[in-house]
């Protein structure tokens, strides 16, 4: 995959490793002290995740602060993209930290099993937590019920519910382990009698009794099979119509959704399994997550030091949010909260995102674009199409990228998914649906939720009307899908929902029509420079004007950024018209 940064970038070419470009905003973030939760807020393309991972290097070289590989965390959205965070990390000679999805965090169970909207949003509510703790409660109480009798063998064993009482509260007060609680119960049973062998045995059956080993997804499908327990457990905390959503029929097939993965993660912690903890935790595309999944990150966070990274304006799925409130409330609270924003897009090249920016106002109305640093290869390619030969013009763009040797996403509605496979497949691409290492697949296929975070040479984007009608942010999924490439963007699907092209021109040397489908005008070229006066104390003047620019320039700015500075200085200092 080539980067921003290669020969086919003019801007940033000279650049090579972006470590040479770092703007100071960057760096004042990558710089920020580990005692805190930093959260980084910016475009797509702004850098968030390479600071984000900058920092974790930065924390790893730094002799001082003493963290070593295996106590960092970098959680993403999904298994692409934790491979996208390794790859580099690894790059830079950071080998050891732990990347995961979200998911590959949590408990592992089977899913897959369909649910509704609503009830998807209601699992990731931060009350479940209160229900399940309550539940989990009511579970043990139940459990800890002491039987006057126990029958081992064969024989009835009389049990003195005092001593058991003494042993249960023991056991309680000093947090003992499995292991201990049952050796306190068999020493405390066996003391004078005159049959140890027996009462050995009846002590472990009761052990077994008073505190079976809890089994969190036999847990979660029992409570969700009982209205009553739930009941129980909602203490009025839910409505019957929410209650109603969580209950089903109990020995379902699959048995879970990937919403209940936090909750079985929740139910652990309750009772008393902890999870690894890191030292310092990165959370990448957060605007996401459910409070029961930031939650589950939290509690791998040994000490509140996290780096939490996000983009409102793609912020999309049951958990899609306008700020960052809701988000750091379920965060730990202990360390003071940073909060930055990158205002520089270095992935998206000028062209494609004059076209991406146009969904802002519905997309994220309060959202202020990133300025794009870079020139692309290439307009944007328009291309209507109806639907019999939609396939065939999606593979073709992806070949044709593939074939001159660029990473291509082909982001398509699961709607279209289909029959775009099956011409992947006749054509025998190079493909897959994950983004391939040096030797994988060229031409990757995603939904818009896959694509999140990643990035490709190119992208071809189909249907952008189903991507916008089949979520109810749609707009900002599709501005996500706009922006993953670095170089060229194909927009391919109904002639309606796509832009006006501009009408081809016609070229009078060859008599044809020029490349059609071009949203925006080329860069119009540089003006020759104006001749300097020849007055030799003007030139001196303007030689020192000049001289003092060029040095704050210098000292503030990376190269990419100086003609957008300069632009921005021949706007503040023309006369009004
Ligand atoms: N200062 C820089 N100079 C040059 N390239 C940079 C700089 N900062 C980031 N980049 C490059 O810009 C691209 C986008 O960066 P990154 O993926 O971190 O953006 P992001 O803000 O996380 O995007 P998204 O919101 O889409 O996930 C990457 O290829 C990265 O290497």
């Amino acid at each position: 995959m080539s980067r921003p940064g290669t020969p086919e970038d003019p801007l940033l070419a000279a650049a090579g490793d972006w470590s040479a470009t770092i703007g100071d905003a960057q760096d004042e973030l990558i710089r920020t002290a580990p005692e805190s939760v930093l959260i980084i807020q910016g475009g797509p393309g702004t850098g968030k995740t390479d600071t984000a991972l900058r920092r974790v290097a930065w924390l790893l070289d730094e002799p001082d602060l003493g963290l070593s590989a295996p106590e960092v965390l970098v959680v993403g959205p999904s298994h692409a993209f934790a491979r996208r965070t390794r790859t580099l990390l690894e790059g830079w000679g950071h080998e050891g930290v732990a990347h995961s999805s979200i998911d590959g965090l949590l408990p592992k169970a089977v899913t897959g099993r369909p649910e509704a909207p609503h009830v998807t949003r209601l699992k990731g509510e931060a009350r479940m937590a209160g229900l399940l703790g309550r539940a989990i409660e009511k579970h043990r109480a139940q459990q800890g019920v002491i039987p006057p009798v126990l029958s081992v063998r064969g024989r009835v064993v009389r049990l003195d519910p005092a001593t058991i009482e003494r042993v249960i509260t023991t056991a309680k007060a000093s947090e003992a382990t499995a292991g201990d609680r049952r050796r306190l119960l068999r020493a405390a049973l066996v003391a004078g009698t005159q049959d140890p062998r027996l009462i050995l045995e009846a002590a472990d059956v009761l052990a077994d009794r008073l505190w079976p080993e809890f089994e969190a997804a036999t847990f979660l499908a029992e409570l969700f099979a009982s209205r009553e327990k739930l009941t129980e457990a909602a203490e009025g905390e839910f409505t019957e119509r929410e209650i109603d959503a969580l209950v089903r029929a109990p020995g379902e097939e699959p048995p879970f959704s990937e919403a209940d993965l936090p909750l079985l993660d929740e139910a652990e912690h309750v009772s008393g399994t902890e999870p690894q903890t890191y030292a310092h935790v990165v959370v990448d595309e957060a605007q996401d997550l459910s409070p029961m999944q930031l939650r589950a990150i939290s509690r791998r966070s040994s000490n509140g030091s996290l780096t939490v990274v996000g983009d409102m304006a793609q912020s999309t799925g049951p958990w899609a949010r306008d700020d960052w409130h809701d988000v750091l409330a379920h965060l730990p609270s202990q360390m003071p909260h940073v909060h930055r924003e990158l205002h520089f897009g270095y992935r998206i090249p000028r062209q494609i995102f004059e076209l991406a920016a146009e969904l802002l106002p519905t997309a994220a109305p309060s959202v202020q674009p990133p300025t794009t640093v870079r020139e692309g290869p290439a307009e944007p390619v328009i291309a209507p199409v109806e639907p019999s030969g939609r396939a065939a013009v999606v593979v073709a763009a992806a070949a044709d990228h593939a074939a001159d040797g660029r990473s291509v996403a082909v982001i398509c509605p699961a709607r279209c998914r289909d029959e775009i496979e099956a011409v992947l497949r006749t054509q025998e691409l190079p493909w897959g649906t994950a983004p391939g290492d040096d030797r994988g697949p060229a031409i990757t296929l995603l939904s818009p939720h896959e694509a999140k975070g990643l990035e490709f040479d190119a992208a071809v984007v189909v249907e952008p009307g189903f991507i916008v009608d089949d979520d109810p942010r749609g707009h900002r999924l599709l501005y996500t899908a706009l922006t993953r490439a670095t170089g060229h963007l194909h927009l391919v699907g109904a002639p309606e929902d796509l832009p006006m092209a501009p009408e081809p021109e016609s070229d009078p040397a060859s008599g044809e029509a020029a490349e059609p489908a071009s949203v925006s005008a080329p860069p119009a070229p540089a003006p020759p420079p104006l001749p300097m006066p020849d007055d030799p104390v003007l030139r001196e003047r303007i030689d020192m004007v000049a001289q003092s620019l060029a040095e704050t320039l210098l000292a503030n700015l990376t190269p990419e950024l100086w003609p957008v500075a300069l632009d921005r200085l021949i706007e503040l200092i023309s006369p009004d018209p």
